[in-house]
């Protein structure tokens, strides 16, 4: 497997509580990866230590071959976050233009990927719209075009769908399906709706801060003897009592 994010008995504690324990995982450049699992199992904290923007208590995370935490490797990572981080009295436009001009683009390019990303996203015809203007779901639109804005390697995608209707939710799965087999994306998602989990290449799930299963949506329902990945996750979890 030509691995792109490596994690290694990643423990993460906030105070006496460990939300992450001694998790393991190996995601390939390429694939798409899906995280699930209940509210509050720690996906986001999981999410959180592959972007780099906390550090873990124990164990080690490697991506693209270089151990975090490493500052060069904010080019090479989309990461979208579950609440959105815009700035509400700029215009679209504007917030996607602050934010890829944090990285290192010239201004052809960066014309380029910013109506590439809106067009993405479905939002051309409301980048001139201050963002308190828009709508729960165009924020998240919005957010997401500014994680691929600077075209990197790994896409970090917390819950990325929610509040979207179903038939962009659709568009934006093909798009990320189309990122992954023409551009080599690794795509790493978290979500609560299982027929997304069923798109990912492989999945893992996660319970009370561990892995408890990973693989394949047909691996796992095999594994689980379920016919449907939601019987896989209920399997999964009463085994694990
Ligand atoms: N900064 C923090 N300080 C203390 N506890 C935290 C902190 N961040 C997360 N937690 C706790 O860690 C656990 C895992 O949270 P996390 O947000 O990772 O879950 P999740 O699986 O992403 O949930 P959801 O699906 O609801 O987004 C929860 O019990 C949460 O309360």
């Amino acid at each position: 497997m030509n691995t792109s994010i490596s994690i290694n008995n990643l423990n993460k504690n906030y105070g006496k509580t460990a939300v992450l324990d001694r998790v393991n995982l190996q995601i390939a450049g390429g694939e798409i990866f899906g995280l699930i699992g209940p509210s509050g199992s720690g996906k986001t904290t999981l999410v959180k230590m592959i972007v780099g923007i906390d550090s873990p208590s124990a164990g080690t995370v490697d991506v693209l071959g270089k151990r975090l935490p490493n500052l060069t490797l904010l080019q090479d990572i989309g990461y979208m976050a579950q609440s959105d981080a815009l700035y509400p009295e700029l215009t679209g436009k504007e917030n996607l233009r602050f934010f890829a001009s944090l990285y290192n683009m010239k201004k052809s390019k960066l014309k380029e990927r910013i109506a590439y990303a809106a067009d993405l996203v479905q939002l051309t015809g409301e980048l001139g719209k201050k963002v308190s203007a828009y709508s729960g779901g165009m924020k998240r639109r919005l957010s997401l075009a500014i994680a691929l804005v600077h075209d990197p390697h790994i896409l970090i995608l917390d819950e990325p769908t929610v509040g979207i209707d179903p038939e962009l939710r659709l568009s934006i799965w093909s798009e990320l399906m189309l990122l992954k087999r023409e551009h080599g994306k690794t795509i790493i998602v978290t979500t609560h709706v299982m027929d997304e989990a069923e798109k990912c290449d492989r999945i893992a799930m996660v319970r009370e801060g561990g892995i408890l299963a990973a693989g394949t949506p047909g691996e796992l329902k095999a594994t689980y003897g379920a016919t449907d990945l939601e019987g896989v996750f209920l399997q999964a979890g009463r085994d694990a009592r």
